[in-house]
């Protein structure tokens, strides 16, 4: 059984990247999306993906965006894997010609097998809680609203912290799991301690 990826999204500072890294993140995710409390500038991301060593995927989180605005941001950027989190369709996440995931936002009612036939050529699919502000919310879903045998790389999010998520990669065995407020002290604000539990929490369900 191969062990599951982990992505640490919202990161606004270099001390978080650092311990991230150190922890042992697979993917950091940087938010260009200006109403959420994480986004982070153009120059600040570039400088932040700048610390990042071989083998630590650089994601890129937007929301609705205009082409413009995502072009600009991969002039600067050396964005690896983008995240469309918003109601983009499969035309809008291909153009850039980079990897992407797309975000499905769950609640009951969600057909998640139909939501994922309108998004083929995306990497995977990150399934997050149905909030307010699009994600980054801090909530969970109900996980059974998943279905067995998806079919594709599934990455789990919303709300998952140290407590839970040992549990939620026991039932779920996602391909990796995200989070966000669930490792931080402030919004943006990561603590390193809650990361390594975090991490140490998904080590502990892979065995
Ligand atoms: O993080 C944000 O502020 C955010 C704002 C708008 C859209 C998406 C956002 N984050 C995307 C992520 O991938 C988060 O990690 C995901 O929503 C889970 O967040 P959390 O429940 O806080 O762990």
């Amino acid at each position: 059984m191969s062990r599951t990826r982990i992505k640490i999204c919202g990161l606004t500072r270099p001390q978080d990247v650092r311990a991230a890294v150190d922890h042992g993140a697979d993917a950091v995710g940087f938010v260009f999306y200006p109403p959420s409390p994480r986004a982070v500038s153009i120059d600040q991301a570039a400088a932040l993906v700048a610390l990042l060593p071989p083998f630590v995927t650089s994601v890129g989180l937007f929301v609705n965006a205009g082409q413009d605005e995502v072009d600009a941001v991969l002039e600067r950027v050396p964005l690896q894997l983008l995240q469309f989190h918003g109601d983009e369709t499969e035309a809008d996440c291909a153009r850039y010609g980079r990897p992407w995931i797309k975000a499905a936002r769950m609640r009951a009612g969600v057909d998640l097998v139909e939501f994922s036939s309108l998004h083929p050529r995306a990497g995977g699919i990150l399934v997050d809680a149905f909030v307010e502000g699009y994600g980054g919310g801090g909530k969970t879903f109900d996980w059974s609203l998943i279905p067995e045998g998806f079919g594709r790389p599934l990455v789990l999010s919303g709300g998952l912290d140290a407590g839970n998520v040992t549990e939620a990669v026991r039932r779920i065995r996602p391909w990796a799991v995200d989070v966000s407020s669930g490792v931080e002290r402030d919004k943006g604000i990561k603590d390193a301690a809650q990361i390594a539990a975090f991490i140490a929490g998904v080590r502990q369900a892979d065995g």
